[in-house]
């Protein structure tokens, strides 16, 4: 079989206004150590990945060098970029900084570092296998759509998902998508909606194991949790 080249970009250069922090949530510990870490760590321990570049703000690629890349023991070569001011500008920076015989890329984000690795090998299975991918987990809440407080309807359930990351591409195909975006005025908080703006198909994975995105500080408490539980 021809090996096919497959990076990652992890997304982390926001700035956590959410968690109201003085210390951005990337870089905030967990087990002593920062959330960016153990993200990275998920995906060095996967083989079919060949590149890592994380995308951080300015202030942070210091941090990120010096007390992350240099102190801990990775297999993979990192590569660290700065990102922008939004979401989509940020991921299309580390888009643009990887090789251009890039054949997959997974975007993920830098602060979701409990994703499991059965579920990353399964969406590269899936991207390789030619789907655009999007790693969700079945809504298990009742979700009301309200107008100044007053609910209009309530969604039928059996049909939503969460949308977590990574989020899983053929490289040329997520470029120049995300390169469109940003001619347009429109915001877009994940890469899968962006090919659904443009009308193309993108495939759920379901995942079941916990995937959280560190945002609010009551993130921080179950993600000590998690980490004990995976240990
Ligand atoms: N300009 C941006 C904005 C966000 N992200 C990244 O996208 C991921 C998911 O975004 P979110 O949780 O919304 O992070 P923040 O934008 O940092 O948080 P907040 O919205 O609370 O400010 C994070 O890993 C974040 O670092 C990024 O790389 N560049
Ligand atoms: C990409 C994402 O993590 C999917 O859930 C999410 O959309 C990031 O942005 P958000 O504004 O924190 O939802």
């Amino acid at each position: 079989m021809i090996m096919k080249k497959i990076a990652v970009v992890i997304a982390a250069a926001g700035s956590g206004t959410r968690m109201s922090a003085k210390v951005k949530k990337q870089y905030m510990l967990l087990d002593g150590k920062p959330i960016l870490y153990h993200t990275i760590k998920k995906f060095d321990g996967i083989e079919e990945i060949c590149n890592i570049t994380v995308v951080c703000d300015f202030n942070g690629m210091d941090f990120l060098k010096k007390e992350i890349l240099e102190k801990n023991c990775f297999e993979k070569s990192v590569n660290v970029v700065e990102g922008g001011a939004s979401r989509t500008e940020s991921v299309m920076k580390g888009l643009l900084s990887l090789d251009t015989d890039t054949d997959f890329v997974l975007i993920h984000d830098g602060v979701r570092p409990f994703i499991n690795r059965y579920v990353i090998r399964e969406a590269i299975k899936q991207t390789v296998a030619g789907k655009s991918v999007v790693v969700c987990s079945k809504t298990v809440d009742t979700i009301k759509v309200a107008e100044k407080g007053r609910i209009i309807k309530t969604l039928d359930r059996s049909v939503l998902w969460n949308a977590e990351t990574p989020q899983c591409f053929k490289y040329g195909l997520i470029l120049e998508k995300v390169k469109e975006a940003m001619d347009l005025d429109e915001q877009f908080t994940d890469e899968a909606s962006i090919l659904e703006y443009f009308g193309m198909d993108v495939h759920i994975v379901e995942n079941s194991h916990p995937n959280i995105k560190i945002t609010m500080p009551k993130d921080l408490v179950y993600g000590e949790y998690l980490l004990k539980e995976e240990e």
